[in-house]
């Protein structure tokens, strides 16, 4: 998304840091929250099995779930038995894998067919890793990982082979936080969003999406679309989202203020 601001500094046009999003309200009428995990209800690690349940994210995730009538969802690029062990399956809603699982409110589950293509992303993917420390490949059966955060000067090369397999296959290209994916397509965090207000016991509430990632800006735009809004974790950047908090401290503290006051 361009930037817009743009400021002088001595001959050179220099892009204006976006200015600090305010903090999200705390009453809203009838609120529904999609919540994204890594960076947003936890904070990074340097793997993806590193992040671990915590009890103060668990207790408010139920507490706030309780309050809100259950318009409580997860909505994450880890699978839905990820989500489940790192929120200690405190949300009867949640998304995985960028849209493509979906646990509704009443337990049940619509899981996108696997591209046949993804096979192939994981064994490529795997070669790549075989040679290189730190690189780990994550297998979420509709989608293949490439994590280089243990690795990052093999980023680049990362990203041209997932790239060229984009290109070779079909498959979504996903850039992440030191992470790349290739993907089933036809999912993003917006369809799932959108997916889950049009079903009890979200429809007709005021969506608010937290998230941290470019991958959350879908999510944001649909809640913005469906009269809510989003709200950026983490420093200003260029954002479809209205609001902004700091960190996950930020993150937990509001949704404890929320369940307080609603
Ligand atoms: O949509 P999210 O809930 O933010 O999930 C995005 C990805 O999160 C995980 O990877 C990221 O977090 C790891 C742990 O902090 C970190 O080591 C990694 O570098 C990050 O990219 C997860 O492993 C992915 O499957 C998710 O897509």
């Amino acid at each position: 998304m361009p930037n817009p601001d743009l400021s002088t500094d001595g001959d050179a046009p220099t892009a204006a840091a976006p200015p600090p999003l305010p903090p999200p309200p705390l009453t809203l009428p009838r609120p529904a929250l999609f919540l994204d995990m890594d960076g947003v209800l936890a904070p990074l690690a340097e793997t993806p099995d590193a992040v671990v349940p915590d009890p103060r994210r668990t207790a408010v995730l139920r507490a706030v779930a309780d309050r809100l009538h259950g318009r409580v969802a997860i909505i994450s690029g880890r699978t839905l038995a990820e989500i489940d062990r790192i929120a200690e399956a405190s949300t009867a809603s949640a998304s995985g894998v960028h849209g493509l699982e979906r646990r509704r409110a009443d337990g049940s589950i619509h899981r996108a067919d696997p591209a046949p293509e993804v096979r192939a992303a994981v064994a490529e993917f795997e070669s790549f890793a075989r040679s290189r420390p730190g690189i780990i490949v994550e297998d979420k059966a509709v989608s293949a990982g490439l994590h280089y955060r243990g690795a990052p000067d093999e980023g680049a090369d990362a990203l041209r082979l997932a790239g060229r397999l984009a290109d070779e296959t079909g498959l979504s290209l996903q850039a992440g936080n030191l992470v790349v994916e290739l993907k089933t397509p036809g999912s993003n965090k917006g369809t799932a969003l959108q997916a889950f207000m049009r079903e009890s016991p979200f429809a007709g509430a005021v969506p608010v999406m937290l998230g941290d990632d470019l991958t959350d800006e879908d999510g944001f735009k649909a809640a913005e679309a469906l009269g809510g809004f989003g709200v950026l974790v983490g420093p200003p950047r260029d954002t479809a989202a209205r609001h902004g908090l700091p960190d996950v401290d930020a993150v937990l503290a509001w949704l404890n203020a929320v369940e307080e006051s609603e």
